[in-house]
């Protein structure tokens, strides 16, 4: 069995996804020390009020040093001047991972800081909600959730059974995947309904026709989904956009398309295309629903803990 404790656990960046995984380690214990750090002084003394660690500096290199794990958990962009600030102060054999939403240019980011003998494992959980911020996090988050892990060819395959472990310790279930792959697949399947959320909310915005008030009053079900979604952090969506650039792009295109034959389809009353086109995507929500991704379900979470049992 790979040991899933570590001595030290560096914590860069406790917003949502970073204070979610101190309070799942805190939990189950799997280090004997937590050390935060992050940018701003205020969320330093906020993760702190909230316990979510042991140790709390503001310094990213004073956090690395003697940690066996760096999880970075910061807006993409910032990748690269993290890596610069930990690279010289990380102990050597140590494990430096990231949970971020794009993952082709966080490596380009990260990995030529990395020095020789560290074991850099990108990584993306896909689990999250709208909210950021140390308040944000919970515990149990990532329990039945998939984490993509893209390791890159220099990764030793000892280390990346350990984070492998480590995820699976959280509850989440592990696949492994090429980053470029990750890329295309996260911008259609996470990456553009973002942009298109933000995108419908601030065309409802925009319409003289229609007064703020009324879309809050008649805010249906459908339009309430999108206002969730654009909710989200501007930082981390803007991030998102500017480092997956070209899978966005390339996923735009094919749907601006579909949308093209689905506009004409409704001018010209093409009932049946319409028809089968809604009956096509009903089927794929009942996939996911039997996958047991459906988190809105009141039991999501459970095959995790069946599948631990068993
Ligand atoms: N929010 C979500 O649902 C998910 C987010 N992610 C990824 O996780 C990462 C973190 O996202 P959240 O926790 O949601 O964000 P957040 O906004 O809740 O927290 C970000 C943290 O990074 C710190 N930070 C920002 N800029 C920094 C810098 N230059 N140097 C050091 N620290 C810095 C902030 O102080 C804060 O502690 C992002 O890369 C995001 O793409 C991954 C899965 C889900
Ligand atoms: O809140 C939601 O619906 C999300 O989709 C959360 C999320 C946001 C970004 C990610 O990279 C992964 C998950």
């Amino acid at each position: 069995m790979t040991d899933v404790h570590f001595d030290k656990i560096a914590l860069i960046g406790i917003g949502l996804i970073g204070s979610s995984i101190a309070r799942d380690v805190k939990d189950q214990g799997l280090a004997r020390e937590i050390v935060i750090s992050t940018r701003s002084a205020e969320t330093l003394k906020r993760a702190e009020e909230l316990a979510l660690g042991d140790n709390y500096t503001l310094s990213a290199a004073e956090a690395v040093e003697g940690a066996d794990l760096v999880v970075v958990s910061v807006p993409v962009g910032a990748s690269e001047s993290v890596a610069r600030q930990i690279a010289q102060h990380l102990k050597p054999g140590a494990m430096v991972t990231d949970v971020g939403s794009t993952k082709a240019s966080v490596i380009a980011q990260m990995a030529p800081h990395m020095p020789s003998g560290i074991h850099f494992i990108p990584g993306h959980p896909i689990a999250g909600t709208e909210k950021s911020g140390p308040d944000a996090g919970f515990l149990g988050l990532f329990k039945g959730r998939w984490c993509i892990l893209t390791p890159i060819p220099e990764t030793d395959a000892g280390a990346l059974a350990r984070l492998r472990a480590f995820w699976e310790a959280l509850g989440s279930r592990v696949d492994e995947m090429d980053p470029q792959h990750h890329d295309k697949v996260l911008a259609i399947v996470s990456h553009l309904p973002h942009i298109i959320a933000y995108n419908i909310v601030g065309t409802a915005d925009d319409l003289e026709t229609v007064t703020e008030s009324e879309v809050i009053k008649y805010s249906a079900s459908g339009f309430r989904d999108f206002t969730r979604l654009a909710a989200s952090d501007p930082t981390m969506w803007r991030d998102v956009c500017l480092h997956n650039r070209d899978a966005i792009l390339e996923m735009l295109a094919r749907f601006s398309e579909d949308l093209a034959y689905l506009q004409r389809a409704i001018r010209w009353g093409e009932g049946d295309k319409l028809f089968e086109l809604f009956t096509r995507t009903r089927a794929i929500r009942r996939s996911i629903v039997e996958a047991g991704q459906d988190v809105d379900a009141p039991d999501f979470g459970r095959h995790a803990l069946d599948e631990k049992k068993s």
